[in-house]
Order: C-alpha cells, then structure tokens, then sequence
C-alpha cells in the first residue's frame, strides 16, 4: 500500500477570508484479496470482507445482517431477515476496536509511537479525533497493518465543510459555523507544516508514517474519519469516580448509519456482561428485514452533524441558532414591538445582579445564546429578558432563577411582562430572519438546481437554520395568543 502525498490549500476570497481543504487526492492503494460487495467510494475499489474479517477474529456478527450500498447515506447495515428486538447484533472483542492505547494510557511508548503521541500532544482537546486520526493514518501507513481489512473499508472522501470550496462556505450563511470550518482549516494548515518541519529529517525507521507526506488534507481526511465514526468508550475509572472517555474505532459498528428513532443500542463490557467482549450492539425494537440498523449519533446540532459526519438532518428537534446577547440589539428588538425605552443597554443596579447571575454581565461574559432545540428560547436569555422589562425588584425577587429561565414556567412575573418578552423574541427572530442575505423559499429553488454535494449540503443547513427560526416564532406566536385570550377572558 501506497499512500502518496495529498494536497491542501487556502481558498482566500477577498470579500470574506475563508479558508478551505480542497477534496483531491492521489491514493494508490494496493487492492486486497476477496471482497464480497463493491463499493464506489472506499479506500480501495475491492476492499476486504468486513463481516468476515470481524467474525475471523473472534467478533460476533448476526447471521441476518450485510453491508448494502444507501447511496445518500454512504455505506450501511441492512438486516436481510426479521430480528426479533434484544438480539445481539454485533459484538467485539477487546482487540478490535482502533484506539489510541499509549496517548490514553500516558505510558509514553516507545519508538514510533513516541513520535506520534508528541504530535498527538500539540492537539488540542477540543479536537480530540484529530489525536486518533494520527493513529488512524500510522496504522493507514503501515504494511500489514492488522487494520487494513478495516480501513480500507473507509470511505476516501468526506462531505464535512473543510473541504467544501470556498464559495460553499461562504453558502452556509451562519457565522458561527463559518467562524468553525475556518478554525479547523487554520489549524490543519498550520499542523501539517509543523508535520512536516518535525519529521523532514527524521531516519525511515523514525517516521511514524513509514516516510510519506501527510499534509492538511490527508489529516483532514484522519480527523473526519474519527470524526464521523469513532465511539467515546468508559475508560478506566477517574479518582472523581467517573470514566475517563477514550475514543475509539469500532469495525462493523461504524457502519451504523444515524437516525434519532434508532432500531439498534451499542453497549459496553460492564453492561453487556459478556467479558471477553468489549462492546456490542444489541437490537432495540423489532427489525424487520430489509430495515436499516440504525444507530442515535446523538442530541447534536446540525452544526455538529455537518463539522463531524458531513451530513444535515432535516426538521433536526436538537438544531439550535446562535446569537450574541446584546443590549442595543435587545432595545432595538423590542422597541420594534411597541415596547417604549426598554433598558437593555442601561440596567438597573438590581437587574445587573441578575445578569451577573447569568452569566450576561460579568468581566468575563458568556455571551453565546440560543434559539430553538429543546428548550426554544436558552433559559438565560429567557430570564434576562423577563427581568429587564419587570418594573419592580419584588416582584422578580418572589422567583428563583430556575423559574425564570424556564420556558414551561408560564409568564412568572405576569402575562403582560410574559407578553413583551415573547414578543421581543419574535422581533429578535425577525432580525435575524433578516440578515440572512436569502430568503428560505430561494434557498429551495437553488436545491432543487444544485449540483454538488457541497452546494446542496451548504443550503440545506442554511434552509434548517431559518426553519429553527421560523419555528421558534410560531412556537412564541401561539403562546402570546394563549397568553393574549387569557387576559381578555379575565
Ligand atoms: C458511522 S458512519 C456510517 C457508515 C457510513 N455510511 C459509511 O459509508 O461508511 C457515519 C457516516 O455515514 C453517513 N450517514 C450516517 N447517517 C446518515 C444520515 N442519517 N443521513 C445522511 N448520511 C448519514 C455520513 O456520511 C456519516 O459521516
């Protein structure tokens, strides 16, 4: 196997710096012995039986399933007969999964791996599949690798925004993503020069990737294959009493496609009680043959499911909008609502204990809120808004600041105040609405033309991101009815 270099590039715009990870790579990879499905987009066009390969090691396989083709969802398991729900479907043994042992165990290693955890230990935390993304290409690197009829069943591209064209970025529309995308493309730039600047002169025997290139787009390609597919497992117990995480790639498994009404649960050892075993996914409900297993990735944002797996969920109840909270912006809003001289860029001394409360008014501010998701309206913008159009302190001060912030509480410091704050959320959302520099119903009109999966993939979350809004305001709208017909029934 032979992994030539991959090449990455700044796509600079001059109206709006965005960087990007082009997609193109040169991979020649020896192809394997016997396969028994083609797929389009793997490392290798014939790759190894997966199914047979975790079986042959001693893993457990239900009889019913194989790997089918979905075509917009990539690769995925498909049960051939009716499974009755708690079978088992898959299980591991401890050998199998792909992990990280020496950065996770901290014993050092030795060799090779010492290299690697030293380039592992420059990223950091918050990009913790990029630390197994380096295991993930050593092991992609190395011939013979007891993985290779595993990796070379990964796809060898990634929808995820890095390598969307510059323009696609900019297609997304929604700063906070934009402002991620870049981050991640900055430091992967960045840490494939120091890559290459630490192991330029390093002897064949030192290299941790047998002395092949690995620039920003071959770990752009590691970090979105952990990404997109890696578990983080319990690890050993912390002195607190929690689990440390430790991420890892679990074969077969991550050929579980997402979906928030899973058939099928992934378990580990202590609960499964099948000690030779690491993990294992049993099914949840009944699966009837020709379904899908599917697996929930998760309670995350479409920002998440587009950064980490390159796709988007429609109608996603877990999709939230961000905002800056701002008192000019919160006057604006609610002076467009008929609310006279609301204060929110000038709080009282009472008010800004508050807000100090919630974490809007200190020397170092949390001033990320959001919209939409489960709790609609973030409980401490919610509460901020209750208390700066409350005209006295005694009235505020009969509730705790859990009431305040919750949504379910209904209009704690009375309909009128509950009325203004709703309305101001629904002028907030019109704001924004409005900032968007299009509209949602042309957003559609471009899908449906749209011919690269970046493009389309760049408008849909642009489309889902003003559903959450549109959302967030008939959710208010209906509440400030209810409200409104309460008072006039009084
Ligand atoms: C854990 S892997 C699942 C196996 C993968 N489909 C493959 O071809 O190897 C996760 C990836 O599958 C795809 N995927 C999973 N669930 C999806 C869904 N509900 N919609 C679209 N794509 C999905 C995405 O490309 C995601 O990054």
């Amino acid at each position: 196997m032979l992994l030539t270099a991959t090449r990455g590039f700044i796509n600079d715009s001059p109206s709006f710096s965005t960087i990007s990870l082009t997609h193109f790579r040169t991979l020649t990879c020896a192809s394997s012995s016997s396969s028994s499905v083609y797929y389009t987009d793997r490392l290798v066009s014939n790759p190894p039986d997966l199914i047979g390969w975790v079986r042959k090691e001693g893993g457990f396989v239900h009889k019913g399933l194989k790997l089918v083709d979905e075509e917009s969802n990539g690769v995925g398991l498909v049960s051939s007969e009716d499974i009755p729900k708690g079978s088992d479907l898959i299980s591991l043994p401890s050998h199998l999964p792909l992990k990280f042992q020496s950065l996770e165990s901290g014993d050092g290693g030795d060799g090779l791996e010492s290299v690697l955890i030293q380039l592992a230990r420059q990223v950091p935390e918050e990009l913790w599949a990029m630390k197994l993304g380096l295991k993930l290409l050593q092991e992609r690197a190395t011939v013979g690798s007891f993985w290779w009829p595993y990796i070379s069943n990964l796809p060898q591209t990634y929808t995820v925004p890095i390598f969307f064209p510059g323009d696609d970025i900019k297609n997304l529309q929604y700063a906070p993503l934009l402002h991620q995308v870049n981050k991640r493309c900055r430091f992967l730039l960045d840490f494939g020069k120091d890559i290459k600047h630490a192991l330029d002169n390093a002897k064949p025997e030192d290299h941790p990737f047998g002395g092949q290139g690995i620039d920003a787009s071959a770990l752009g390609w590691a970090m979105s294959a952990v990404s997109s597919r890696a578990f983080r497992l319990h690890g050993a117990k912390l002195p607190g009493g929690a689990h440390s995480l430790i991420p890892m790639m679990l074969p077969l498994i991550d050929m579980c496609n997402h979906s928030f009404h899973p058939n099928a649960k992934i378990f580990q050892e202590e609960e499964s009680k099948k000690s030779n075993m690491l993990v294992m996914v049993k099914a949840e409900t009944d699966i009837r043959q020709n379904d899908p297993v599917v697996l929930n990735y998760g309670g995350l944002s479409n920002d998440f499911f587009l950064l980490d797996y390159g796709f988007v969920v429609p109608s996603n109840p877990y999709d939230t909008i961000e905002l800056k909270y701002d008192g000019a912006f919160l006057d604006a809003a609610s002076m467009a609502v008929g609310i006279t001289s609301p204060n929110f860029s000038s709080p009282k001394p009472w008010q800004k204990q508050i807000l100090s409360q919630l974490n809007l008014h200190r020397e170092t501010p949390d001033l990320k809120v959001s919209l939409g998701g489960p709790e609609l309206v973030e409980g401490r913008l919610l509460a901020a808004l209750r208390v700066l159009l409350a005209t006295d302190i005694e009235t505020v001060e009969k509730h705790d600041l859990n009431s305040l912030k919750s949504l379910s509480v209904e209009a704690p410091l009375g309909i009128s105040n509950e009325v203004a704050t709703l309305r101001t959320v629904i002028a907030l959302c019109l704001i924004v609405l409005d900032h968007f520099p299009t509209k949602i119903m042309e957003d559609e009109a471009l899908l449906k033309n749209s011919a690269s999966p970046s493009t389309s993939l760049s408008l849909q979350l642009r489309i889902q991101k003003k559903s959450v809004i549109i959302d967030v305001m008939r959710n208010l709208t209906r509440r400030v009815k209810n409200l409104s017909s309460t008072t006039n029934q009084g």
